[in-house]
């Protein structure tokens, strides 16, 4: 992802590159950004070293440098887009503490397409929650097999968003097998398929008695949630401290 940010940014006149962060043992260090990411050189290195200035970092890495990215962001007072899945709760409350002090856009999907679908799956969920004979709540979800952490964090905010609809006692289910049982009628099942280069694809599946409903949302190439990313940069400069979504960027709210 992070050489799509750059390609898509150096395309655009309202950003200026000033760094490419990777950790200290990267291979690329040194390495023009620029040319890492397939375009013309763009005179920055790769590195370790967080610049003392920004307006704006885009963070798409692992769960496990993102203690690091929050915090570096404080200490130079950078608002943040952080894209990153896989985040532990205590994760999840240090994003909400900097946000104290610093705008920052958390969402586990950059993409335009995604969010208007999870507007979509909010409003299926609330019309169908007491419909004669029940409705059962499946989300599929497709990456490629590089992907490290399943389900997708795009595969629970839908889960979060339609059993906020549905009431208080959903369970999230991940997977079945064996002798299952009866599917109970308060759970939202999630299942993650890993094949080849798939660069994301969404099925929220609403089947009732006699009749259903798929949303399906797939991105073709990987430049949706990049590009959503620098518009999520563009939407935090001059902004008031806080904890925004893609709904705040996109006007989604
Ligand atoms: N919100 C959204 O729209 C999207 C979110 N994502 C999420 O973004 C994340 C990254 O995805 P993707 O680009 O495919 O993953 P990659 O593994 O390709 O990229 C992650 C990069 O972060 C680097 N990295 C690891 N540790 C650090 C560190 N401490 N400091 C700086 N960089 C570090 C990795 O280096 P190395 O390989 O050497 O470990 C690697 O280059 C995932 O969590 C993914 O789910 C992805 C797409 C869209
Ligand atoms: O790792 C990916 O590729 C993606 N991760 C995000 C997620 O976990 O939801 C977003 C997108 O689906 C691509």
């Amino acid at each position: 992802m992070g050489r799509r940010v750059v390609a898509l940014a150096a395309q655009d006149p309202d950003f200026e590159i000033v760094a490419a962060i990777e950790h200290a043992d990267c291979s690329d260090l040194g390495h023009d950004a620029g040319l890492l990411a397939g375009i013309p050189a763009v005179d920055i290195p790769v590195a370790s070293q967080w610049p003392g200035f920004a307006d704006a970092v885009i963070d798409f890495s692992l769960p496990s440098a993102v203690d690091g990215v929050i915090a570096n962001c404080i200490a130079a007072k950078i608002p943040l887009v952080m894209a990153t899945t896989g985040l532990s709760p205590e994760q999840k409350n240090q994003l909400a503490e900097a946000a104290k002090t610093l705008p920052i856009v958390w969402a586990p999907s950059m993409s335009l397409a995604v969010n208007l679908t999870m507007k979509l799956a909010q409003q299926v969920a609330a019309t169908l929650k007491d419909v004669p004979g029940g409705m059962d709540v499946e989300i599929l979800e497709r990456h490629h097999r590089y992907k490290a952490d399943a389900p997708s964090g795009t595969a629970l905010r839908f889960g979060e968003l339609i059993a906020q609809q549905l009431g208080d006692d959903i369970r999230h289910v991940h997977g079945r097998e064996g002798e299952t049982g009866q599917r109970s009628r308060n759970e939202i099942g999630y299942h993650a398929i890993r094949v080849g280069d798939n660069p994301g694809e969404h099925t929220i599946v609403f089947g009732m008695l006699g009749e259903k409903i798929e949303l399906n949302v797939g991105a073709s190439n990987r430049d949706c949630y990049a590009s959503g990313a620098l518009t999520a940069a563009k939407f935090l400069k001059d902004r008031e401290p806080g904890l925004y979504s893609m709904f705040d960027v996109l006007g989604l709210s």
